[in-house]
């Protein structure tokens, strides 16, 4: 079913058994839903009861569920057998075009390891959406309980890296760059406990598949270590990686998968105005249940960066022939504010300008306001009081909050 931003329908099971996404739902359970689209799936038959208007709602009994369920039997075992060796357990990273149901795929395998009573962790790699926190992240959370039908993931402890953009194309380097820092802590954090080395993880990737986006994939693989790759939906993608990859790096398994026919395909506009929700929601929540705070500072009190751009060297200086290039990971400090203006900063727990890239981010604030004159920016934070350090990461995207 579909229901739109703003409107809500609640749905409760009165016998039987069901799943949203792999959470089972409880008896007599009220869920709300709003502003999803959503599949209830049920594998021996259910009674529901429906609340309110969707937008669309349909039954279909076409459905790769089957196929799902082989993959996690799968990962299920392998998980076993690491537990016994105090081996690492299986790292899954679902791969395929935009709109072939990825991130629904990861929620379900999550779920179902969860259910299995494993801890696994979920790495989303796609900056475009930001399903743990806000867009333009690389972010990690482990996932200890079912995900909730109405608040989505865990976001108590996520372990976040600002690109500061929704597409790694504005600097791959950085892109790069922060997936490999991700990777070097979430391998530490697999030593350091047993139950979540042998959980392994569920990586969901962007939706860019060719030229630099089929690049970018494999670099993830590689530096994440996966040995289980899920193509969904993109027969070419299946073979150009199981082609490579048997090459390259043979003991990764490649397997293919179908689309979803209920994956909804979202239009340029349609992802856009995702991406403002994922900003609203980080501040006011799903349902309106935060308070955020509006504060002022002074401009100067805050040491805000900008990463990539870095200034090139005079071709005069170059031997001849070379061409300059910037420096994609240098930090220039932002001086002037006005560039700020309706942007996301990450908050850093870096405690100095250079370690910006290789610490993970605090939260995030929101520029609201920019008045040159008085030299002060206003800003929404999650909460009321100081921030908790004053080095900021600039973004470059904008969003217009109402
Ligand atoms: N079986 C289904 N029935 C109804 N809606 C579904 C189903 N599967 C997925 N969806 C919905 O379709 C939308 C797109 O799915 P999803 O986000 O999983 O695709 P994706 O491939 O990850 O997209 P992206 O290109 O943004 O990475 C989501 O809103 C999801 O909730």
């Amino acid at each position: 079913m579909e229901v739109d931003w703003g409107k809500q329908v609640h749905l409760q099971l009165l016998e039987g058994e069901a799943e949203v996404f792999g959470t089972a739902l409880d008896l007599r359970e009220r869920v709300s839903i709003g502003g999803q689209k959503v599949a209830v799936y049920t594998w021996r038959g259910c009674t529901l009861q429906l609340t309110g208007e969707p937008d669309l709602m349909y039954t279909s009994d076409e459905t790769p569920m089957g196929q799902y369920l082989n993959i996690h039997d799968g990962l299920d075992a392998r998980r076993q057998d690491a537990r016994k060796d105090r081996k690492e357990g299986p790292r899954t990273f679902v791969v395929g075009p935009t709109d072939v149901g990825k991130s629904t795929l990861c929620k379900i395998l999550l779920n179902y390891a969860v259910r299995a009573g494993w801890a696994p962790t979920f790495a989303d790699m796609d900056i475009g959406q930001g399903s743990i926190t806000v867009p333009g992240c690389i972010a990690a959370t482990p996932v200890e309980a079912p995900i909730d039908v109405e608040d989505g993931l865990p976001t108590d402890a996520p372990l976040v890296y600002y690109t500061g953009t929704p597409t790694p194309s504005d600097n791959p380097a950085l892109y790069r760059h922060l997936v490999e820092r991700l990777a070097a802590v979430l391998d530490l954090r697999a030593q350091s406990d047993p139950q979540v080395k042998a959980s392994g993880m569920i990586v969901n990737s962007m939706g860019w598949i060719v030229e630099l986006g089929y690049e970018l994939l494999k670099h993830t693989i590689e530096t994440l270590k996966c040995d289980v790759v899920l193509v969904v939906g993109d027969e070419r993608l299946y073979s150009q990686l199981s082609g490579e990859l048997k090459r390259t790096a043979p003991a990764v398994q490649v397997l293919k998968l179908p689309r979803s026919g209920g994956v909804v395909v979202r239009s340029r506009e349609l992802r856009q105005a995702a991406r403002k929700v994922r900003v609203e929601e980080y501040f006011y929540g799903n349902r309106k249940e935060l308070s955020p705070a509006s504060q002022t500072a002074r401009f100067e009190d805050l040491q805000v960066y900008r990463v990539g751009g870095g200034p090139r060297a005079p071709s005069s200086a170059l031997p001849i022939g070379a061409t300059s290039v910037a420096d994609p990971l240098k930090l220039t400090r932002v001086t002037n504010p006005q560039e700020l203006l309706y942007t996301l900063l990450a908050v850093s727990h870096a405690p100095q300008p250079e370690l910006l890239l290789s610490v993970n981010v605090a939260g995030f604030i929101y520029v609201q306001d920019v008045d040159a004159v008085k030299g002060t920016i206003t800003y929404l934070a999650p909460c009321a009081g100081p921030l908790p350090s004053s080095m900021l990461l600039a973004g470059a995207f904008k969003t217009y909050l109402d």
